[in-house]
């Protein structure tokens, strides 16, 4: 059987990236050949293929046409006469179309390995365009990529934004979207991916909520960078560099000021209230893109409570404890680190202010640790019994809060 690794393993390799997942394209084969040789079938809408050892994927080579618009449509061809060639040139990006036979020998028909040299992202040729996930996954690849020097194409650009500007991007499905959105959060820039997306006009197609931030402004005292959408870029940058690949961190980070969008124009640039009105459009933003439940709860946290974590300083204990309450934080204790990671990467993803302390966080985890210590099964067996015990938690916890305040070690 001839097959070829292909895709993102030979393009993070010749990056020199940790490799992902490993993808093989196979030249000469039938599914019934594949059966027989032991692969199992995945999926309905593509000859794909898994190998009976290592479970890794081994594509047949095909080629691809549309007969229709949107994300549908796709007429599949993939039978023995489809060369390696044919299958390279139906994907997406140059540096995505490199294969690499058994013994290494790389096989490069479109020049990714120069693009990789040049740091281009380029796509492969006329059919890009029917495929209206590409807009997003160059976005997304830059979101990678962007810190190691990339730069789309000008003529990649330019079909992006036919694509944008035909309404292509409406047809994509929430999950395919989100899927997208995730693995930019998880990169290292995603501030890469807004920019890119915003540079095709595609941002607003896919996340409204997001774009409208840019061009609103922010009291320059406080945000050196004035612009509410360049803040949120830094933002998205500071959490990837404190928790790197926690997309449910990301996710907050990007969205924890979408309600400043809403602030009307006789307020600006100041925006009281914006936590609040942060709510409705994140809420809707969620729906839409059917937002894993412990990324909405984190972001819908972070977007509350966001300025109650930066002055915890001047909270008084029963309004700590009360912080902690509605944030679930006894039942879901992981909540607080990232609700605490969500707030430092506000505060420092600012310009010029990007070495700031932010005390708060460790205090809040501090105190955190210290109510989250005393459990109402101690307070039950001391004796106390239903309401009582109800009260006196509050208290204790209280109290405790109270004290972590003014410890200066980390818990
Ligand atoms: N809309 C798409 C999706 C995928 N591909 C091709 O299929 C390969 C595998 O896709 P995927 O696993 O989604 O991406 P990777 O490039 O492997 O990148 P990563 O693993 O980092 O997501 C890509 O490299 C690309 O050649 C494409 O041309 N067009």
């Amino acid at each position: 059987m001839k097959s070829y690794l292909v895709g993102g393993a030979v393009r993070d390799r010749l990056l020199g990236l940790p490799p992902g997942d490993r993808d093989f394209v196979v030249v000469g084969e039938t599914p019934e050949s594949m059966l027989a040789a032991g692969f199992r079938p995945v999926g309905r809408d593509f000859p794909v293929f898994l190998h009976p050892d290592t479970g890794e994927e081994y594509a047949l080579a095909r080629t691809e046409r549309k007969s229709a618009p949107g994300h549908r449509g796709f007429v599949v061809h993939a039978d023995p006469s489809v060369t390696l060639d044919q299958d390279l040139a139906r994907r997406d990006f140059t540096i995505n179309a490199i294969a690499e036979d058994a013994d290494g020998d790389v096989v490069d028909p479109l020049g990714g390995v120069r693009d990789i040299e040049a740091r281009v992202l380029r796509h492969v040729g006329p059919a890009f365009v029917e495929d209206p996930l590409r807009v997003l996954r160059a976005a997304r690849f830059m979101a990678r990529l962007a810190p190691l020097g990339f730069e789309v194409a000008p003529e990649t650009m330019a079909l992006m934004r036919q694509m944008a500007a035909g309404g292509e991007l409406d047809t994509l499905v929430a999950e395919r979207v989100w899927q997208e959105l995730s693995k930019a959060l998880s990169a290292a820039q995603p501030s890469a991916f807004l920019r890119t997306l915003r540079e095709a006009d595609a941002l607003r197609a896919v996340l409204p909520e997001v774009d409208a931030l840019y061009g609103v402004p922010q009291r320059a005292e406080y945000h050196p960078e004035v612009d509410t959408g360049i803040h949120q870029e830094l933002v998205s940058d500071m959490a990837a560099r404190l928790a790197p690949g926690d997309t449910v961190v990301g996710f907050a980070a990007l969205t924890h000021d979408l309600g400043k969008a809403r602030t009307p124009a006789h307020e600006l640039p100041r925006h009281v209230g914006h936590e609040q009105a942060g709510l409705a459009p994140l809420r809707a933003l969620c729906e839409r893109l059917k937002v894993p439940l412990e990324h909405r709860d984190l972001a819908l946290v972070a977007c509350r409570e966001h300025l109650n974590v930066h002055r915890l300083r001047e909270l008084r204990d029963t309004t700590v404890h009360d912080l902690l309450v509605r944030c679930d934080a006894f039942r879901k204790p992981g909540r607080i680190a990232k609700l605490a990671l969500v707030c430092e990467a506000d505060k420092r993803g600012r310009l010029g202010l990007e070495d700031e302390p932010y005390p708060q966080a460790a205090q809040l985890r501090r105190m955190h640790a210290a109510a989250l210590s005393i459990q109402a099964r101690d307070l039950a067996r001391e004796g106390l019994e239903g309401p009582a015990i109800g009260d006196a938690l509050r208290k204790a916890r209280v109290a405790a809060i109270r004290a972590a305040r003014g410890a200066t070690a980390d818990a």
